[in-house]
């Protein structure tokens, strides 16, 4: 049984269409990375999924249970890190998760929360006085409150520092082995590599990709970056390279030393002889994988292989 299913699920907030026919599963024991730009529907989907908000059309189950019948359920073994939500500056630590952990109705112990997320220290302290990256730890304690089936985790990197980073995706690991789903949105491509199975591509509501790192890897290009740097950028000679039959897109990189990046899959020859036909010189080349930013680019920019 997947832990969450997503069938044609369309949003409408008046004029504005948040998600278009979307349909996607996400199954048991999987760590299922939700990747896309700025405002593509991602919180959208998460708040469907909590019954925050409800569908304009489709249906979600979410850990066998229709979403929106079953909300109050659903939340009950769902741990959730909302975007953007704010500590209560008069409670102390100790006090959100006492709330939390009241909430739920189970008996965790406050105190080994707070010394998994690696805020021990502060549990006595206001949260007003706490960092940006310490309210996020906070949060993360209070969403692992309760052994849940289901983490959704909405951009839970925001604000922590590098340390902090790799802290909660060790979290995400442990909360993965004990069998916890973990949904995870994000929209930087390299929090979602280093812990996810699979990752689902959104663009403007819809689901462009859903596969391992590996296989979107594979997918773009074959998986091929060609940089390229060359005496002078020539728009007319971009254009000729973006038209060769095996290449999905070309891009000035950097303006010094004049650097374009072009996404080939077969041959590299043939870029370079069109660039000379222009007469640019290339200066050098070199052949890299496509980096998790050209997969990511390449999906949510509409320039695809
Ligand atoms: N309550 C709302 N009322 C009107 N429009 C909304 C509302 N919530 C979201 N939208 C719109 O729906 C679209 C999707 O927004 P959403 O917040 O789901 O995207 P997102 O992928 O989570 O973005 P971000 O990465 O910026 O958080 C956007 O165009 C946004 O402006």
């Amino acid at each position: 049984m997947p832990a969450i299913t997503v069938d044609n699920l369309t949003k409408s907030y008046g004029q504005t269409l948040a998600l278009d026919d979307l349909s996607f599963d996400v199954e048991e024991g999987e760590v299922f990375g939700f990747l896309g730009p700025n405002g593509a529907g991602k919180s959208t989907t998460i708040n469907v999924l909590l019954d925050f908000v409800r569908p304009t059309a489709g249906q979600v189950q979410v850990l066998g249970l229709d979403a929106q019948a079953h909300s109050r359920e659903i939340r009950s073994r769902t741990g959730v890190l909302p975007e953007g939500y704010q500590a209560y500056n008069r409670l102390t630590g100790r006090q959100h998760l006492e709330f939390a952990i009241e909430s739920k109705g189970v008996d965790d112990d406050p105190e080994a929360l707070l010394e998994r997320v690696d805020l021990a220290d502060a549990i006595d302290k206001k949260a007003g006085g706490y960092s940006k990256g310490m309210s996020q730890r906070l949060m993360l304690a209070m969403a692992l409150v309760g052994e849940p089936d289901l983490l959704i985790l909405d951009e839970p990197s925001t604000g922590l520092d590098p340390n902090g980073a790799r802290e909660m995706r060790e979290i995400v690991r442990e909360e993965n082995e004990r069998g916890a789903t973990v949904f995870f949105s994000s929209h930087i491509m390299e929090q979602v590599e280093a812990v996810c199975d699979r990752v689902g591509i959104l663009r403007e509501g819809e689901m462009v990709a859903v596969d391992s790192v590996e296989g979107l890897r594979d997918s773009v290009s074959g998986g091929e970056a060609l940089r390229v740097t060359v005496d002078r950028i020539d728009d007319d000679a971009l254009h000729a390279v973006r038209s060769l039959p095996d290449v999905s897109d070309a891009a000035v990189e950097s303006e010094n030393p004049p650097t374009i990046a072009v996404q080939v899959d077969g041959s590299k020859t043939a870029v370079l002889s069109t660039l000379e036909d222009h007469g640019i010189e290339v200066e050098d080349f070199s052949t890299t994988e496509a980096s998790l930013d050209d997969v990511f680019q390449s999906y949510t920019t509409g320039v695809q292989a």
